[in-house]
């Protein structure tokens, strides 16, 4: 997953024109693998699972068994359902790549959405920068100007967990360091 991690990061890099700054970046990344069991649901179709949100991260990679739930947010403000094959695994750009992008790359928004009478797994890879992340030069210009302050994302990851209760599931890395 981690190799997945890096090969995808690589496209981005290039079709941005900035492998210059790949090696660091790719130096200064740090990962965690999580699991999540979900319960069978007590009713169908309550929308038991995950609330709307987008992870904290640079990038998550999903993997899953087979009782679907997974949904994505698209553009044109639809959701729809995520069908995986049993070797699928699922790359997100998330809050960091965003910030990273500046916006050039949306932070994929996604929940659970539990439909099926069985037990769900997933886990996943999820990938933070150590330091700070700012979009490089290459990426901003007079015409598309810095949009977020220089982010500290494994503090914006604890500050999310501390105030989840207050900030709520769909508490964006606009409001947390937009400018
Ligand atoms: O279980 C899944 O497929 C998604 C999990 C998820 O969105 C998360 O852990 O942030
Ligand atoms: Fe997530």
């Amino acid at each position: 997953m981690a190799e997945l991690n890096q090969a995808v990061t690589r496209m981005v890099f290039e079709n941005y024109n900035v492998e210059k700054h790949l090696d660091d970046h790719l130096q200064s990344t740090v990962s965690t693998l999580r699991f999540n069991k979900y319960k069978k649901p007590e009713k169908i179709g309550t929308g038991q699972g995950l609330s709307g949100h987008t992870d904290k991260t640079l990038t998550t990679i999903l993997h899953q068994n087979h009782v679907k739930g997974l949904e994505i947010y698209t553009k044109d403000n639809k959701w729809i359902g995520f069908d995986p094959l049993p070797s699928s695994f699922l790359f997100m750009a998330c809050d960091g790549f965003q910030v990273w992008s500046n916006d050039r790359i949306p932070s994929c928004k996604h929940r659970v959405n539990l439909k099926e009478n069985e037990e769900r797994y997933s886990f996943g890879l999820f990938s933070y920068l150590e330091g700070v992340t700012r979009a490089p030069d290459e990426l901003t210009a007079d015409d598309h100007p810095v949009k977020y302050k220089p982010l500290h994302m494994l503090d914006y990851v604890q500050f999310y967990v501390a105030n989840y209760r207050n900030v709520g599931a769909g508490f964006s890395v606009k409001e947390y360091c937009g400018v």
